[in-house]
């Protein structure tokens, strides 16, 4: 059997697709009168960034940074910086997005490094926030899902790179 058709599914493409919504109400409200730079982690990030690009309604600026620390294993290594914000950051306010906040080892690494490349604050925004018990080094400022302590994928989460491109989130079976 695949791994897609062995997997469980965890957030349907309608739950996420909600969630996505009501994250970008939220930006909106908090964040519409400060001109962001909202920045896509990629290459997980692509499509939440993507989906909320559509439902921001004021004004912004955008870009990317990539970072990776999984490649395509599913527990995470040392932290590696592929290409970081073309676009000036001094005194800026960014939105950081990205698909999932696991150990948040990532998030709190871009946070610090974009702080001390001068912007002014650093939001951040993710799809999945995986519930796993453990400290994390932040917390996101918007979170559109909560996930179980299990390897996700789908809506830019990726399998062993596979499978990033679904409209859903599953989990892995443990078996
Ligand atoms: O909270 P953490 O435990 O640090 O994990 C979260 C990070 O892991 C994934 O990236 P990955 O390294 O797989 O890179 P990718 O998005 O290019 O696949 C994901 O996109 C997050 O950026
Ligand atoms: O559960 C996960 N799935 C996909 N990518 C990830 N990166 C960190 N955790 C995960």
């Amino acid at each position: 059997m695949t791994l897609l058709a062995r997997a469980e599914l965890i957030h349907s493409a309608e739950a996420v697709s909600a969630a996505v919504s009501r994250v970008a109400r939220d930006i909106s409200r908090r964040l519409h009168d400060r001109r962001p730079l909202l920045l896509c982690v990629m290459k997980g990030g692509v499509p939440f960034a993507g989906q909320l690009l559509t439902q921001l309604n004021f004004p912004l600026d955008f870009d990317y940074l990539d970072v990776s620390r999984y490649g395509q294993a599913t527990t995470g290594g040392a932290l590696s910086w592929r290409v970081a914000p073309s676009l000036p950051l001094a005194g800026r306010t960014l939105l950081v997005v990205d698909d999932i906040l696991d150990e948040g080892v990532t998030m709190a690494a871009i946070r610090d490094r974009l702080l001390d490349m001068g912007a002014a604050a650093c939001f951040t925004a993710v799809l999945a926030d995986k519930l796993h018990g453990r400290e994390k080094p932040l917390r996101a400022d918007f979170v559109a899902l909560t996930v179980p302590d299990r390897f996700v994928f789908g809506y830019g989460m990726d399998v062993r790179g596979a499978w990033r491109n679904l409209p859903a989130i599953y989990a892995m079976r443990e078996d």
